[in-house]
């Protein structure tokens, strides 16, 4: 049994979802994306020196991104404080994980109180890689999106398919089970906190994108989700972000995309210089 399982005291059975036309096709013309603000988020995963760190600080310091974008980087926890001291407005910066509840005798672990004293606004809850190595289930996962949330910060939540259960017809299944263990957990007022990433395990660092129509189709879904298992509103005003080898060639085609609201970048936003493209993916052509 994992941590996960082992903490629940109470499933709610969600009601089948169909997977038909998407939410957003009977809206009108004018979309609001989210919050309006399209989104971009750099990964930047178990990586960096403190030189490293340093010059990638000094090239988003020294690049042009537009005010239309709200940007978020996530480095490592030996890097938040100095990445935080050093990157300028309007770069903002998240934590990569943190503990399901309250701090204690966690060896390890930090919390997301101690993240919100540091100051550190978001947190990446919920990526492929912690649930396939760190074993995080879905449950664990929404419990972990509470409690930050009741702490302060802003969510990054992840979901995302494997290659084995797309290919198997099983994609669908997961990506309502993840969902379902968010919707859980999210009160309705917390889910102006929260953007969702799609993030297909199978393009995570592989160098295969999803293609735009396998990237609208899942994004289209999500939010048709949303807006019948949470509401409407929050579904006209969720962000919701692609991630999977998004790279300065294929940003501009992504963005252009009905449903996708941003991306979460992996690989690409460890190079100053295509993060900082891909942060203006909106303006360019694809
Ligand atoms: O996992 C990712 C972001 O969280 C995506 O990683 P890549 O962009 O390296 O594929």
């Amino acid at each position: 049994m994992t941590f996960g399982q082992a903490l629940v005291h109470q499933r709610v059975q969600l009601p089948t979802v169909r997977r038909s036309s998407c939410h957003r096709a009977s809206r009108c013309a004018v979309v609001m994306r989210g919050s309006g603000r399209f989104f971009i988020g750099g990964n930047w995963k178990c990586n960096g020196t403190l030189q490293s760190v340093t010059q990638l600080v000094d090239e988003l310091n020294a690049g042009s991104v537009p005010d239309s974008v709200e940007i978020v980087v996530a480095p490592t926890f030996v890097h938040l404080d100095r990445v935080q001291r050093s990157l300028k407005s309007p770069f903002q910066i998240a934590a990569q994980d943190c503990w399901v509840s309250k701090g204690g005798a966690y060896t390890g672990e930090v919390s997301a109180e101690m993240l919100h004293d540091m100051g550190i606004p978001w947190v990446i809850l919920g990526h492929s890689e912690r649930r396939s190595l760190c074993r995080e289930d879905d449950e664990l996962v929404g419990m972990k999106c509470e409690y930050a949330l009741s702490q302060g910060l802003k969510v990054i939540a992840c979901i995302g398919e494997t290659l084995e259960q797309r290919e198997s017809g099983h994609m669908w299944d997961v990506l309502d089970a993840q969902l379902a263990a968010i919707a859980r957990h999210t009160s309705l007022a917390n889910w102006a906190n929260m953007v969702i990433a799609y993030e297909p395990v199978w393009a995570i660092g592989t160098g295969v994108v999803a293609t735009p129509e396998q990237a609208q189709e899942v994004h289209a879904y999500v939010r048709k989700w949303i807006a019948e298992h949470v509401s409407a509103e929050v579904a006209d005003k969720l962000r919701i972000l692609y991630g999977g080898s998004v790279n300065d060639a294929n940003c501009a085609t992504l963005a252009n995309l009905e449903d996708v609201d941003g991306f979460l970048v992996g690989g690409a936003s460890l190079k100053g210089p295509s993060f900082i493209n891909i942060c203006n993916a909106q303006n360019k052509h694809s």
